[in-house]
């Protein structure tokens, strides 16, 4: 957009599932001052402005249109794209009848990369489950739907802990600073195995290894993949995957260059030993990679989708309604996603 280019890039926020936490992460920057300037919110201002003086925030909601020039994003100011709410939200109690507002928020961060209005979008929390119910029975979750909006035919999420970020970080060991990405996303435990072909792994290290260099500035990636079976199936007696599938695609992609290991035992790939000079591990599934960035680091790890052609973060939390309209939770990690999209636009416009 001639005239409106940002000195620092725009990053459009969705808000999220209005009934969850995400709104009030937002304001809570905005009173902080921790929102990068170019920020602008996506989602409901009358929403957003009941739930600052349902939690006592001193946040003035600046609307304004996409394409449009916005208010710098100061303390205290909450620069907002208007989406609106098909019905109030109260906090913690979901409503379907708000499903169609969550994507529009999506839609509207899509589109807005894609025209080149901003530079990257970062997301606060929706909840799969109420999308779902709210007569989308195909969604699985951000990632999912953004690879189906961008049109591209595979993506992968790759989550990671603050300091990991940063790829020059000195000495980085692996000792509980981790990039932890996934071959499969939100699947049924029972479809996990299946779903772990030859061609997916393949598409999927490469994604990983091109995300690595090119957004995180690793030169030569070292990747180590988990196995998917107990002791990566104990030699054939503990499922096959490592033996048909995981091992002959490992082999080749090393044979075309790349610096990659494993399959590894899941159990002690995670221990400082095995991680030292890794720069990310591949995990087979969800709960199998998750579970120990999560350990090492929740609240202070992000979210990245590797593979579309915008720049897309996102907290590496989900929408807390336990503790949804109490002004508990904590931002941190929003501060983190929004902080690594700012960088990572910033890469993509010099790169
Ligand atoms: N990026 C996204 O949109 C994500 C969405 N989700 C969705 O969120 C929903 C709830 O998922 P859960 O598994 O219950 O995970 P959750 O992360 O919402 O909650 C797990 C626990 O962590 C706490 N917690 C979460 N965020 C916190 C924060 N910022 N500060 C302090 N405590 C925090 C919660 O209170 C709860 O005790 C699900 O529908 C899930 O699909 C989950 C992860 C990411
Ligand atoms: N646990 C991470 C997660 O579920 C993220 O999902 P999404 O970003 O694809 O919505």
């Amino acid at each position: 957009m001639p005239g409106l280019e940002h000195a620092r890039p725009r990053l459009v926020l969705t808000t999220g599932e209005p009934a969850g936490i995400g709104p009030e992460l937002a304001l809570m920057l905005a009173v902080t001052g921790d929102l990068p300037s170019g920020t602008v919110a996506i989602g409901d201002p009358e929403m957003l402005a009941a739930r600052a003086r349902q939690l006592g925030l001193q946040v003035r909601i600046s609307v304004s249109q996409p394409g449009k020039a916005l208010p710098e994003s100061r303390t205290g100011v909450l620069a907002v794209w208007p989406v609106f709410l098909d019905e109030p939200a109260i906090p913690g109690v979901l409503n379907p009848a708000n499903a169609d507002y969550v994507l529009q928020t999506l839609n509207v961060a899509v589109k807005a990369c894609l025209a080149g209005h901003a530079q990257a979008m970062v997301t606060a929390p929706l909840h799969k489950g109420v999308i779902i119910e709210g007569g989308h029975p195909e969604f699985t979750g951000h990632t999912e739907f953004l690879r189906d909006a961008c049109q591209v035919s595979e993506v992968v999420m790759l989550l990671a802990t603050d300091r990991a970020l940063h790829s020059q970080v000195p000495g980085w060991q692996g000792a509980g600073d981790l990039r932890v990405a996934l071959v499969t996303t939100h699947l049924p435990l029972r479809e996990v195995a299946d779903a772990i072909t030859v061609e997916r792994l393949r598409r999927v290290v490469r994604i990983l290894e091109t995300g690595l260099r090119q957004q995180f500035g690793i030169l030569a990636p070292r990747i180590a993949v988990c196995g998917l079976n107990p002791h990566a199936g104990e030699d054939g007696h503990l499922g096959n995957e490592e033996q048909t599938i995981i091992t002959p695609t490992l082999s080749a992609l090393r044979a075309e260059g790349l610096d990659i290991h494993g399959p590894l035992p899941a159990d002690t790939l995670f221990t400082p030993r095995h991680l030292a000079g890794v720069d990310a591990v591949l995990a087979m599934y969800h709960d199998q990679g998750l579970a120990v960035l999560k350990y090492a680091g929740f609240g202070r790890a992000a979210n990245i989708t590797l593979g579309l052609p915008l720049v897309r973060t996102s907290v590496d939390h989900g929408t807390a309604l336990d503790l949804a309209g109490l002004g508990q939770a904590d931002p941190a990690s929003l501060k983190v996603a929004l902080n690594l999209a700012a960088t990572l636009a910033g890469r993509k416009r010099l790169g």
